[in-house]
């Protein structure tokens, strides 16, 4: 397993060891030694896995009281990740990492506490599997607005598909104080 920041040094790309043989191969999703050898001390709680049409944009999403880590495998398709800072004291607030995964690099994205996330589909159809560090919590649930000018994402889609909750979330800075990260 290699283990690498993005262009947001908590947000972790990981690279697993892909065994390959006669039969297809097998790799192994989540290793909890691989976190704790990084300083990271997580416990995951929830599986979640949706399953999205090309040029579909989900996010930016993120929940607060009930905060969630979370650790993406994509099982079929690609898609490209988005992790935005709101971390309100970070010197990357604002900011955000930009991740292709694929079926075939096989690469997984690690997003801790403190960020919005979201990812657009860039294959025919997308299979996403993650991990969650804390229930799905509707009362604390967020949102950012995914195409808000001022994050300057680059969502590589032609006619984004979007839920109609994702298309009233709120700018960067409509964003209120109790709702962004202190630590
Ligand atoms: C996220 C979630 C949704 N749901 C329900 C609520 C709703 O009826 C239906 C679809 O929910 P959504 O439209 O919010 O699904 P989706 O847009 O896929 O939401 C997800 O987006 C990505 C980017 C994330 O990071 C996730 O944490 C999550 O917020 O599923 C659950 O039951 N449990 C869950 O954990």
């Amino acid at each position: 397993m290699e283990i690498t920041t993005t262009d947001i040094p908590e947000v972790l790309l990981l690279k697993p060891v892909v065994h390959r043989d006669s039969r297809g191969f097998f790799l192994e999703t989540y290793r909890e030694e691989h976190f704790r050898t990084q300083g990271i001390e997580v416990h995951f709680v929830q599986d979640n896995v949706s399953k999205s049409r090309r040029d579909t944009v989900r996010g930016l999403h993120y929940q607060i009281e009930q905060q969630q880590d979370k650790l993406l495998t994509v099982m079929q398709g690609a898609i490209l990740d988005i992790a935005v800072d709101l971390r309100h004291a970070s010197p990357t607030f604002g900011q955000h990492s930009a991740v292709k995964l694929t079926e075939d690099n096989k690469h997984q994205v690690f997003i801790p506490k403190g960020f919005a996330h979201g990812f657009s589909v860039l294959s025919a159809e997308a299979l996403v599997y993650y991990k969650c560090s804390a229930y799905y919590y509707p009362e604390g649930e967020r949102g950012l607005y995914w195409n808000d000018p001022k994050l300057d994402i680059d969502w590589q889609v032609d006619e984004p598909v979007v839920s109609e909750k994702d298309q009233n979330q709120p700018l960067l800075h409509e964003i209120s104080k109790e709702d962004l990260f202190y630590e």
